[in-house]
């Protein structure tokens, strides 16, 4: 189970946005994307995420181009990948059902079926998985409360409990902690280490170099249109091949 991008290039309009970029992820590995706002990264997460088709090259899953299957495969890989994005979008329910509806709406039909079948025979599919995802990002106290009524930062850990819920092959995350202090920030990288020991393949997009270093394996350093570097982090950070990282690493790099 591996998920690639190689030498794809996107863009809107006219304008290009990436330019022949690869990167993968594999099993148990935390990828992180570096570099500065409005760079691409989103944009990269989302061909990752098999939202969009790549204008050129190619997204594969399992070695499998996703775009020259048919649409049934697809939307089937598509569902074995989670993704949390920068704004958490909630729906008007209690924190528990807002951590469950990925349970819900990525299952296949036959999946649904069956866990709607449990529910009515009086199981309470997939609540267990919701409160223990809760759990993990601190909220499992906050479950019956409406979603309505947390902060923005506590959305946004809800957001991620619903991702880790429904337990992915892979989890893209788009800067999960922008919105959070310290205390929480750390919540969600223990959770994404967490993931990672269970062998989930996580690719988390930041401008915060500092948690790359501090939770990545590899990390893509992603300016102008493409992937300048990518390496083992320790790597990147402490002797970078090229210039441009380094002053990026350093703050030099006004972008
Ligand atoms: N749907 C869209 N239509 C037109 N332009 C877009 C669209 N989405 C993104 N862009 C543009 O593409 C570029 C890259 O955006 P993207 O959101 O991928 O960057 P980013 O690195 O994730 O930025 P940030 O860190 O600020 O979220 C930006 O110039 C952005 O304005």
């Amino acid at each position: 189970m591996s998920l690639e991008a190689a030498d794809v290039s996107h863009g809107y309009g006219d304008e290009t946005v990436l330019d022949g970029v690869s990167l993968s992820v594999s099993p148990g590995e935390v990828v992180a994307i570096i570099g500065p706002s409005g760079v691409g990264k989103t944009t990269l997460l989302r061909l990752l995420a098999l939202f969009d088709a790549p204008d050129d090259g190619t997204i594969s899953y399992d070695g499998e181009d996703v775009w020259r299957v048919a649409e049934d495969r697809r939307l089937a890989y598509r569902r074995r990948i989670g993704m949390v994005f920068q704004e958490a979008s909630l729906f008007d329910a209690s924190v528990r059902r807002n951590a469950q509806y990925g349970l819900r709406v990525r299952q296949a039909w036959p999946d649904r079926i069956r866990h709607e079948f449990a529910r009515l025979v009086g199981g309470q599919n997939g609540t267990g998985d919701a409160i223990d995802a809760l759990e993990t990002v601190g909220l499992a106290d906050k479950a019956e409360q409406d979603a309505d009524s947390l902060s923005g930062g506590e959305a946004q850990r809800v957001a991620f409990a619903r991702a880790l819920a429904y337990d992915p092959d892979i989890l893209l995350l788009d800067e999960p902690t922008s919105d959070l202090d310290p205390r929480n920030t750390a919540v969600i990288e223990d959770a994404v280490a967490e993931a990672r020991t269970e062998g989930i393949g996580v690719v988390v997009a930041t401008h915060d170099m500092h948690q790359a270093r501090r939770v990545a394996d590899r990390t893509a350093v992603l300016l102008g249109d493409g992937i300048i570097e990518v390496d083992r982090t320790e790597r990147v950070f402490d002797d970078p091949r090229d210039d441009r990282t380094r002053k990026f690493i350093d703050g030099e790099l006004i972008y």
